[in-house]
């Protein structure tokens, strides 16, 4: 049985095979960015005014009004020297343009226009690339796509880009007490629920490319269903049947596809017998049946390789909050506890059993605790989900 560091170390340091596509700005917002990007334009293309007022052929105090330039428009005529045109926020200056002056400090009056005070050059002009030049590298490979960042592209005429790819994924489920939600249930069935869950969780984690299949526990069924699946994905993820029970064919139909463990059992709770293996330049994960130990298996090591995946560079890993009420860890395994973060502070839910997902579904966060106790105030570090 390794540690969680170790096994977090095993999954952090794997190298996977990176792939990227070209995709729509407006598709690829969550995306990281595969590639620089460099502005094919200034930003702003051309000197332009900040302001509606008047642009100013040079200082002075009273100018003749010339002509007037609204945005959109390319102002033909150069000013001279004691010439004004009225202009607008956005619009192209003129040639010769000295300042632009906003209207509220002019009076304008047949033709003409009078400041109340001197103007700086260059007030109110907004040059051509000043914020960005041509040629600049404006993001750099690993940026993730955001609002403003797909605002910048479109600034610069820029519509679609090389992000990375997520991983295709494999779910196969186990277990023959299994029944889909919505059919009829036999005495001693339950619903399947980790399958729908698990699908929710990959899409949340960017995953869009995911094929569930659905087994008994059988070697023969389970071992032909892992063949088919590890030609095709990156990452198999296979529910329930890790354990040593019986009925629990899992380790050994991976082995039978020789796939290599990397590891199996955590010292941990809930989700103690994680398997991690590797097979070509596919991993699989086989995730304890038990909900809670599922998903929580999901957000500390899946969700990191994922995210390795599409070139996350710093995962969520382990931040710190303040505990709200002093905490007692038994035993000898170090414990994911669900929990509340609000305002820094961080609240371990009740019904922490791995069979319970009720307090994972109102919590959003894991604390991740050694055994011990830790009086209310403690800095404890936790992943959110
Ligand atoms: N003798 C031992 N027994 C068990 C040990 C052990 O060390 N020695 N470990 C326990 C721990 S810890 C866990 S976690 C489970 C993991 O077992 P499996 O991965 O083999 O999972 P299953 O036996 O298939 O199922 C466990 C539990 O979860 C329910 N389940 C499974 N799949 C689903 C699903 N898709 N949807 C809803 N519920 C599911 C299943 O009905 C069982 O109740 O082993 C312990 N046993
Ligand atoms: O590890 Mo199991 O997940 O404790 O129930």
């Amino acid at each position: 049985m390794i540690s969680v560091e170790d096994a977090l170390d095993h999954v952090s340091r794997q190298t996977v095979n990176r792939r990227s596509s070209k995709r729509k700005v407006e598709e690829a917002t969550g995306c990281i960015l595969a590639t620089d990007i460099k502005a094919p334009i200034h930003i702003p293309i051309f000197d332009n005014s900040a302001m509606d007022g008047y642009a100013l052929g040079s200082a002075g105090r009273s100018f003749t009004l010339v002509g007037e330039v609204a945005a959109g428009v390319n102002p033909e005529e150069v000013l001279k020297p004691g010439e004004a045109v009225r202009i607008f926020t956005g619009a192209k200056v003129p040639e010769g343009t000295y300042a632009v002056v906003m209207q509220e400090k002019v009076v304008a009056k047949e033709g003409e226009i009078t400041l109340e005070e001197d103007v700086v050059e260059g007030a109110n002009v907004r040059k051509a690339g000043e914020e960005i030049h041509e040629g600049d590298v404006v993001f750099q490979q690993g940026h993730l796509l955001n609002a403003a960042t797909a605002g910048l592209l479109y600034t610069l005429g820029i519509t679609a880009v090389e992000v990375y790819k997520p991983p295709r994924v494999g779910l196969m489920v186990t277990g023959n007490e299994l029944v889909t939600p919505g059919e009829p249930l036999g005495a001693g069935q339950i619903y399947e629920s980790n399958g729908g869950m698990l699908k929710v969780a990959l899409e949340m984690a960017g995953v869009t490319n995911i094929q569930v299949r659905q087994v008994k526990d059988d070697l023969e069924t389970t071992r032909a269903t892992v063949a088919e699946l590890l030609h095709t994905v990156d990452i198999l993820l296979v529910s329930g049947g890790i354990s040593v029970g019986d009925y629990d064919f899992v380790k050994q139909s991976l082995e039978a596809n020789g796939v290599e463990e990397v590891f199996y059992k955590v010292k941990q709770k809930p989700g103690k017998p994680l398997y991690f293996g590797k097979h070509e330049s596919s991993y699989v994960f086989a995730l304890p049946g038990n909900p809670a130990s599922s998903l929580n298996c999901f957000y500390v090591y899946v969700r990191p390789l994922i995210e390795n995946y599409l070139g996350v560079k710093s995962s969520r890993q382990f931040e710190e909050a303040v505990l709200s009420h002093a905490h007692e860890v038994k035993g000898d395994r170090p414990v994911f506890y669900r929990s509340k973060l609000a305002k820094g502070q961080i609240e371990i839910l009740g019904k922490q059993s791995s069979s319970m997902l009720h307090s994972f579904a109102l919590g959003n966060a894991l604390v991740y605790l050694q055994p011990g106790s830790y009086p209310k105030g403690a800095s404890v570090p936790y992943i959110a989900y």
